[in-house]
């Protein structure tokens, strides 16, 4: 840019979702006391993380971001895969419907129905490539520690689904929209066994893809809702925050949990994030004890709530989302 040429240029649609992706990962970092996790406070039960890392990491994924928005924006002329379906479907009820005398699906429906398949693969594969390529920017950043990998598979997909069509991004239809995407195959995804995977395996658990193609179930049906109540309650937006995080752990199978310390882990995490809400949430001196003494005892067990803090920064972003106008 020019030195004297101070005029901002306006964002386009990808930096600003980019923007919003990072800013949710910031703020799900800086967001104090998060049990167990990585905060304002020190690292939780990570002893390779610090919140440095945690905000360099973040920010090395903008470019990341901003290409799986345009990767989705690139498929403005298949349209909108909710509409495309709604489309199909009307059109054969007017042709009588399957089932009916003699009824022949129309040809140009079929082939544009295979198209849209195929550019949605397409994307999903893209999607997994920039991902990958995003998870090598992030390890260089840190040295080699993990840092973000379940928020890029979460925060990719919504930031994609958005992009899709930036005209309907209610909670709904984003993760109706991100969980088509996570549900479809990619043929390029190397066979590697993660520690998530292992431990999914292991106990019969809904690890990060299951959840994404349900379509964020923890986010939609908990976190949000408390978000909503918690601000509605006048509690504050950190004390919100806090809340929604606890919502979310109240049910979550976490597999950083589960790998970490077992099943007892994880009814600790989920019995420990129930008694604070119980006792009046993060606002109240009851709720503050209660998560005081939960942080206490997820650190003595090493479980570090990674995908319930990961699912929150979906929560933030999703939140924001509604809120602007793309
Ligand atoms: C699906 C992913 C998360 C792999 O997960 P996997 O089950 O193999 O476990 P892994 O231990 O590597 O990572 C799990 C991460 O998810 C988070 N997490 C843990 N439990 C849960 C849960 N129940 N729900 C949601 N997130 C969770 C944690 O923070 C953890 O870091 C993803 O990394 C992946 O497949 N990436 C490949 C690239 C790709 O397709 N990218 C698409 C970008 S849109
Ligand atoms: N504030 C946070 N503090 C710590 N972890 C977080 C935070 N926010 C998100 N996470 C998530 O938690 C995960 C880290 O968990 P964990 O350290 O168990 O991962 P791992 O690489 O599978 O395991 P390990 O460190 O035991 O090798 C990251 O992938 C990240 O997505």
């Amino acid at each position: 840019m020019h030195a004297f040429n101070l005029q901002a240029q306006p964002l386009s649609l990808a930096e600003r979702l980019a923007d919003f992706a990072v800013e949710a990962l910031i703020d799900e970092a800086d967001l104090s006391p998060k049990p167990a996790l990585v905060d304002r406070r020190g690292n939780g039960a990570h002893t390779d993380l610090h919140l440095g890392l945690m905000h360099a990491s973040a920010l090395s994924l903008w470019p990341m971001f901003k290409e799986m928005a345009e990767a989705a924006q690139g498929m403005d002329n298949v349209g909108d895969m909710t509409e495309n379906t709604g489309h199909c479907r009307s059109e054969l009820a007017r042709d009588g419907g399957p089932g009916a005398a003699g009824y022949q699906v129309p040809r140009v429906i079929v082939d544009a129905h295979r198209e849209q398949a195929r550019s949605y693969r397409e994307l999903r594969e893209a999607l997994g490539r920039i991902g990958r390529e995003g998870e090598q920017v992030m390890l260089q950043t840190t040295c080699g520690v993990n840092t973000h990998r379940g928020a890029i598979w979460a925060l990719g997909l919504l930031v994609a689904a958005a992009a899709l069509d930036p005209r309907s991004v209610t909670a709904n239809a984003l993760t109706l929209r991100a969980a088509r995407l996570a549900l479809l195959e990619d043929r390029y995804a190397p066979n590697s066994t993660s520690h998530g995977s292992q431990v999914a395996q292991r106990y019969g658990a809904r690890g990060a893809r299951e959840e994404a193609q349900l379509g964020f179930p923890a986010v939609t049906r908990l976190g949000l809702p408390q978000l909503q109540r918690s601000r509605l309650a006048g509690h504050g937006e950190q004390n919100a925050r806090l809340d929604a995080l606890l919502a979310i752990m109240t049910t979550l199978a976490d597999t950083c949990v589960l790998y970490r310390a077992g099943v007892p882990g994880l009814q600790a995490m989920q019995q420990g994030a129930r008694a604070v809400l119980e006792a009046g949430g993060s606002a109240s001196l009851a709720g503050r004890r209660c998560l005081h003494e939960l942080d206490q005892q997820l650190l003595a067990m090493n479980a570090s709530p990674g995908g319930a803090a990961d699912l929150l920064a979906a929560c933030l972003l999703i939140d924001r989302l509604e809120q602007e106008a793309l």
